[in-house]
């Protein structure tokens, strides 16, 4: 089980600094889409200059034209790229193509899928690398959280590695590890907190552990 930091509402010199105090705690640092929009493929670009031996992820949310998107995300230095469960078969194909030709992998973000179990069990034939539940903001702010639908996963995928977002923090997180997704993917949970690099820790320790 690996621990993926999100970092969204923050621009690349604000990224830099919150990875320099957690790094040591983490295995994956993602490129939110709030920033990407901000900022740009540069925002991938330089957080992977400065940090050459972390896994980068760039979360693009990729709809469509996908071979291209990931193969602009994979020069930029992406490891992983992340398009959305609900688009087309197609565009699921591309991405998996382009990303084996660069050596990178895909994430599958499930955001507003309707049928989780059946759509799950279709990218998982589709070759994907990761099948990832989450709950975004806006229903997060709803008081709602992925942990029945990564139960649901975990049922019927096969292939791909789990993952589950949204909205996890140091107190949820012992109910999401007994689950035993491969991907623990923390935005706010460390970078609301004071002490951001002793939160990270504490939930690296508990995933390893896990
Ligand atoms: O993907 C995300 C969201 O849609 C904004 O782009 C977040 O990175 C993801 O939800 C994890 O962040 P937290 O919910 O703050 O843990």
């Amino acid at each position: 089980m690996k621990l993926q930091l999100a970092l969204d509402l923050v621009d690349i010199p604000g990224a830099i600094e919150v990875i320099k105090e957690v790094q040591d705690h983490i295995d994956i640092v993602e490129i939110g889409t709030p920033v990407v929009i901000n900022e740009g493929l540069k925002a991938v670009k330089e957080v992977k200059e400065t940090f050459p031996d972390l896994t980068v992820l760039a979360d693009l949310k990729i709809m469509d034209a996908a071979g291209y998107e990931v193969s602009q995300a994979s020069e930029a230095g992406a490891d992983i790229i992340t398009i959305l469960g609900v688009s087309e078969d197609e565009s699921i194909r591309g991405a998996v193509e382009e990303a084996k030709k660069q050596g990178k992998e895909i994430l599958v973000d499930m955001i507003a899928v309707k049928d989780i179990a059946i759509r799950a069990k279709e990218l998982d034939e589709l070759g994907v690398d990761y099948i990832c539940v989450h709950t975004g903001y806006d229903l997060q702010a709803l008081g709602k959280n992925s942990f029945e639908d990564l139960a649901t996963i975990k049922s019927v995928v096969k292939n791909a590695k789990t993952a589950v977002a949204g909205g996890i923090k140091s107190e949820t997180l012992a109910e999401v590890i007994e689950q035993k997704p491969d991907l623990v993917i923390v935005g706010g949970g460390i970078t609301s907190q004071e002490d951001k690099a002793a939160t990270a820790r504490q939930m690296h320790e508990l995933i390893k552990q896990g």
